[in-house]
């Protein structure tokens, strides 16, 4: 049986199954790290997108455990050129057994060539070239975000002493867990839904809002109870976090022309002129033209597109990156971010104490 990916353009791509055979459809998007895949696949951000991977072998290290990012994949689809099937676990084998489909033998570049032409792309993989679709999955809906967030407030023991982090789950990678305990931080990771009074109960000396998948507006009804807290506790945000607190401080966010994908994107830090090659899996970014200057500090800009990378508050110990600094896939160049954000609590908790 062959397997065909239908582009909502009218394009029409032939190849053969991998993973699961069925139909999905999502917004077709595409990631350019040469390796990474399974922290890709697992990453919960991809939630409702069918990936597409420019590297053109994919599968060639099979999968290998503890690489992943969170228990299971969460893409709704994937699209490669070759899949290389002799590794001890294959990549087919690891889709089927979570119930992912995929197209192998597609012409990769051609889609990526249209997904850069067209913006916004949505597409079905179909085991038919004229699949019938009664409606586009939403991606302002808060069905992503509800169904990647963990359950039930989860605590991790730290270093004696050591600060203690809440990690508000919007579908966040493990490596974010894990630079925070590589620091020595106690983390405690919430539902997303948890209300900030609660997360107050638990008495944290920092916030860090995680990535996660569909648009941040999504979010809107969440944001303005935390406002009282993100302006007192210190608050890290990362990706989908970044630009909840910039909406939640009346910032505005939008789509970026096409995404930013993959594991080289060059990234400058305007304070020092410095380059740092970046982890990046975003489609929305937040308008610089939304930021109150006499509030908000532009501190990181995309090399590529000028988009904003990261920005912190004037008044408020707020910081958000759009990269993501625990890298996985990718590089580790901007890991410093942890250390800053657990000093600027360190800081704030000599203060509290002192004052206090
Ligand atoms: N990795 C993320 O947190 C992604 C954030 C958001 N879903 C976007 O696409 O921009």
């Amino acid at each position: 049986m062959k397997a065909y990916l239908v582009l909502d353009t009218g394009d029409v791509f032939e190849g053969t199954w991998i993973g699961q055979p069925s139909e999905v459809l999502g917004e077709v998007v595409f990631t350019t790290g040469m390796t990474g895949y399974q922290e890709v696949l697992t990453d919960p951000s991809y939630a409702g997108q069918i990936v597409t991977f420019t590297y053109p072998l994919l599968g060639n290290y099979g999968i290998v455990p503890g690489e992943e990012e969170s228990v299971r994949p969460h893409c709704a689809g994937v699209i490669l050129s070759e899949a290389y099937e002799q590794a001890d676990t294959s990549l087919s084998e690891w889709l089927h057994r979570y119930g992912v489909t995929g197209i192998a033998g597609v012409d990769t570049r051609t889609v990526v060539k249209i997904i850069r032409e067209k913006k916004c792309v949505r597409g079905v993989i179909s085991p038919v070239p004229n699949p019938h679709v009664e409606e586009w999955p939403d991606p302002c809906s808060l069905h992503w975000v509800s169904q990647v967030s963990v359950a039930k407030p989860v605590t991790y023991d730290g270093e004696p002493f050591s600060p203690h982090i809440v990690l508000v789950d919007f579908g966040a990678k493990a490596s974010i867990l894990r630079s925070l305990q590589e620091l020595g931080c106690r983390v405690t990771v919430v539902p997303f839904h948890l209300s900030p009074s609660e997360v107050a109960k638990m008495e944290p000396d920092g916030l860090l809002f995680s990535n996660g998948p569909g648009d941040p507006k999504a979010l809107l009804p969440y944001l303005s109870e935390w406002v009282p807290f993100i302006q007192r506790i210190p608050t890290m945000g990362i990706c989908l976090g970044h630009q909840l607190l910039a909406l939640a401080m009346g910032g505005d966010t939008g789509r970026l022309s096409f995404g930013h994908r993959g594991s080289n994107h060059p990234v400058k830090e305007l304070e020092t002129g410095r380059v740092w090659i970046t982890s990046q899996n975003h489609g929305y970014a937040v308008r610089e033209e939304s930021l109150d200057p006499a509030q908000w500090r532009v501190t990181h800009r995309h090399i590529h597109d000028g988009s904003v990378e990261g920005i912190a508050h004037r008044q408020y110990p707020i910081l958000g990156v759009q990269f993501h600094p625990e890298a996985h896939p990718g590089p580790s160049d901007a890991a410093e971010i942890f250390q800053r954000f657990i000093e600027t609590v360190q800081q704030k908790r000599k203060v509290t104490i002192h004052v206090g």
